[in-house]
């Protein structure tokens, strides 16, 4: 069993993709060299493998991407395939498919005709960024699958039912520059002990980002113990951080505990919202990150911890500094290696990439086959401002996948939110753009807030809307907004 033929059906489909994408035949070849799926005059050929010295077979061995635009010329290429003089095919491009840098396979786009051939010469470099993507896909495909299997990372969180699979920096997915230049800057501090400093909006993906540095390390079997500095309250935060001795104060356990730096010793440990780490406890922070000592709360002895360190937060630190309320000499400890993702409108290239990729997932999750969305809807999606990002959207697509029916999703499956039809109220407004989502999302929080099932609930509140407690209250905050 090679690893493609656990994920047949899904490399199907992205041959097909390309193939309608691109107007060209497409065949993907396992690390055998067997063709697993095909499209037009290929889709014979499944099952059956390439021709020994063949140039597919050539990308399976350098696992470098190659183009040919005349066969028989190609000596190099293609001088040793045995089926060189019947070869019908005017112009080739060879990506391969890797697997933890393993050559894994290889995606092959093929023209037959002269207007095909002329095609591919214009256009081959411009496609070579989509390749690209289309090969980190199924490269993720194969790492979840590897993930469910393993489940091999330690990753531990504060909140008991948050997930605990492995993130690989192949499953973030995204083709904008922006972006990569930050997964290339990730995975270069891997196993670095400095600290990384992700800056985003919520929903942007720092977590993930975190996770993935960490399960990429050498640390990845030690723990990634995750902390939520916003929604731990105040005078808990201390404790939670640092841990405390036996009698430290009323109501604590007898034995002590130990502190979140502690639990993270020789792994990671994520300081998610570290903006919001109060004023009191910045020097004791400070002292961590500097000696990497930890003094419990109460306690007499100081205990050394190996930890890296990675914190994010979504607020403006520079700003903070300069109001007093962040220390400068933290700020610049944390922010050796700043990583800063960019909100899902300033990217928008990537929306379509995202719909498809939420699609398929939910489509197979609950066995709803091949979906797709009505092609207006898509250009919709793409204005549309995303406040709560990929979060948001990937929520907007769970939800579509269940509403639907048929095979093709249109507007009728939209979650209300993202209803168009407000379109004409609005029209002719004023606002802004900017000023239309804030309005649109304090609605949302406000409808939320006053319906009478979640009680006095904020966690299960912010649970539904799939945001964090933190950014719920952030947004309360924003909008003036009170439980009604
Ligand atoms: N590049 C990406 N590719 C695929 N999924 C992504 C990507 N970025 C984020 N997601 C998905 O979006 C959701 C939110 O991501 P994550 O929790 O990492 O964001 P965050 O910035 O930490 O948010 P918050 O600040 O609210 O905690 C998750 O379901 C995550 O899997």
């Amino acid at each position: 069993m090679t690893e493609f033929s656990r994920i047949e059906e899904f490399i199907q489909s992205y041959a097909d993709n390309i193939s309608k994408v691109l107007g060209l035949d497409v065949t993907i070849l396992d690390e055998q060299g067997i063709r697993v799926s095909g499209t037009g005059y290929y889709q014979d050929l499944i099952g059956l493998p390439a021709p020994e010295g063949s140039f597919f077979r050539m990308i399976l061995q350098t696992g470098q991407p190659g183009m040919i635009f005349d066969m028989k010329k190609n000596e190099s290429e293609c001088g040793n395939c045995k089926f060189l003089q019947q070869c019908r095919e005017l112009a080739t491009i060879g990506f391969p498919v890797h697997k933890r840098e393993k050559t894994v396979g290889v995606i092959g786009i093929i023209g037959f005709s002269p207007e095909q051939k002329e095609k591919m010469l214009h256009h081959s470099e411009k496609w070579m960024p989509f390749l690209q993507h289309t090969s980190s896909l199924i490269e993720h495909k194969l790492l979840e699958l590897d993930a469910e299997r393993e489940k091999s990372c330690n990753i531990q969180e504060e909140m008991p039912q948050a997930s605990v699979h492995p993130v690989y920096f192949a499953q973030l997915i995204g083709a904008e520059t922006g972006l990569r230049d930050v997964i290339a800057k990730a995975k270069k501090v891997t196993n670095s002990i400095s600290t990384v400093l992700i800056r985003g909006e919520s929903g942007t993906g720092k977590e993930l980002l975190a996770k993935a540095i960490h399960c990429e390390s050498a640390r990845s079997r030690q723990p990634f113990v995750a902390v939520n500095c916003a929604a731990i309250p105040e005078t808990l935060l201390e404790s939670e951080l640092f841990g405390y001795e036996g009698g430290a104060f009323t109501g604590s356990r007898r034995e002590g505990k130990p502190g979140k730096f502690e639990l993270a010793h020789k792994g990671t440990i994520f300081l998610d919202e570290v903006g919001d780490i109060p004023l009191s406890l910045q020097p004791k922070l400070l002292r961590v990150l500097q000696e990497k000592t930890v003094d419990r709360v109460g306690g007499v002895k100081t205990l050394g911890v190996d930890v890296r360190v990675i914190a994010a937060t979504h607020r403006d630190l520079e700003s903070m500094v300069r109001e007093g309320t962040f220390r400068e000499d933290l700020y610049y400890r944390l922010n050796v290696i700043p990583l800063r993702l960019k909100p899902l409108r300033e990217r928008t290239e990537d929306i379509a990439l995202y719909l498809q990729h939420f699609l398929y997932r939910y489509g197979t999750l609950l066995q709803k086959g091949k979906l797709e969305l009505e092609a207006q809807l898509v250009q919709r999606l793409r204005a549309y401002e995303w406040p709560g990002n990929i979060r948001q959207l990937e929520n907007a697509v769970e939800y579509m996948v269940n509403m639907a029916e048929g095979q093709v999703i249109g507007n009728e499956e939209l979650p209300e939110y993202l209803l168009f039809e407000d379109e004409s109220s609005t029209a002719g407004s004023d606002l802004g753009l900017e000023k239309l989502v804030a309005e649109y999302e304090r609605s949302i929080l406000q409808r939320y807030l006053n319906a009478g099932n979640y009680g006095q609930d904020k966690a299960a509140i912010a649970n539904e809307l799939r945001i964090s407690l933190s950014t719920l209250y952030r947004k309360m905050e924003k909008y003036g907004l009170e439980k009604g």
